[in-house]
C-alpha cells in the first residue's frame, strides 16, 4: 500500500485530515528529540502508523463509548481511534516523554477533551470497565490478557494488532484462556492479522504468568 493510498483509504472529514497532517508534522519533528517509531517507518507513516490503527474501527460499534489503548507510545492505535471514534478514550503510557508527546498530539487533533492520558504502567491503573480493548506491539497476547481482564466484561470487543505470529499466539493461550476469538487480515501487511475477540475469560484453573 502506498502512501497516497493509505491516506486515501481513510474515511475522515477534511477537517479530520488536516488535523492528522498536522500531527504527522509533530511526530517528524518530535521524532528527531525522541525515539517515537523507527526512522525508517516514518518514510511510509501513513500506511505503517495512520491506516494501521484507522483499520480497526472496523471491528468497533459506532456506539462503543469507552476504549482503552495499552502502551500507546507514539499514539498507536489509540490517540489515531480517538480522531475518527467519539468514545471517551484512555491512554495509558508508562514513559514520560511520550506521554508529554500525547498530551500535545491530543490537542492537535482536537481530542484532547474526551482522551485521558495516563503515565502510569497499566498494572498501577484502577479497575475500570471499558467498551474496547486495543493494544498494538505491546506484550504477547498470554501477558496482555492477564494485565487487560480486570477492564473488561464479556461485552468487551478486544482489538489487537497481532502482525505475523498472530495464529500462534493466539494457539497458545487456547488452554488458558475462552472466549469468541477471530483472526482478521490486516488491510496494510497481507502477511498481518488482528484478533478480534469478545466474552474474553480466564479458564477456570487457567495459569497466571504474572
Ligand atoms: C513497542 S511500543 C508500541 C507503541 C505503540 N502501541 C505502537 O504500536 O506504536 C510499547 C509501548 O508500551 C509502553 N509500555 C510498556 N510496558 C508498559 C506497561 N506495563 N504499562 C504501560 N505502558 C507500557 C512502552 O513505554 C512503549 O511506549
Amino acid at each position: 500500500m502506498t502512501e497516497d493510498q493509505a491516506r486515501d483509504a481513510l474515511d475522515v472529514p477534511r477537517e479530520t485530515l488536516a488535523r492528522l497532517d498536522s500531527f504527522v508534522r509533530y511526530l517528524t519533528e518530535e521524532n528527531d528529540r525522541q525515539n517515537l517509531v523507527s526512522r525508517p517507518s516514518l518514510e511510509s507513516v501513513w500506511a505503517r502508523h495512520i491506516y494501521d490503527s484507522a483499520q480497526l474501527l472496523r471491528f468497533v460499534p459506532e456506539q462503543a463509548n469507552t476504549w482503552l489503548d495499552l502502551g500507546t507510545g507514539a499514539g498507536f492505535p489509540g490517540l489515531i481511534a480517538a480522531a475518527m471514534h467519539p468514545a471517551n478514550f484512555t491512554l495509558v503510557e508508562a514513559r514520560r516523554l511520550r506521554v508529554e508527546f500525547l498530551i500535545r498530539s491530543a490537542e492537535i487533533l482536537g481530542v484532547a477533551e474526551r482522551t485521558d492520558i495516563l503515565l502510569s504502567k497499566i498494572e498501577a491503573v484502577p479497575l475500570g470497565a471499558f467498551a474496547v480493548i486495543s493494544a498494538r506491539a505491546f506484550a504477547p497476547l498470554d501477558k496482555l490478557l492477564g494485565l487487560a481482564e480486570k477492564f473488561s466484561t464479556t461485552d468487551t470487543v478486544w482489538v489487537l494488532p497481532k502482525g505475523r505470529n498472530a495464529k500462534s499466539e493466539l494457539d497458545a493461550i487456547r488452554s488458558s484462556w475462552q472466549g469468541d476469538f477471530r483472526l482478521e487480515p490486516s488491510l496494510t501487511d497481507s502477511d498481518a492479522q488482528i484478533i478480534v475477540a469478545r466474552e474474553v475469560r480466564r479458564k477456570h484453573g487457567g495459569k497466571r504468568t504474572r
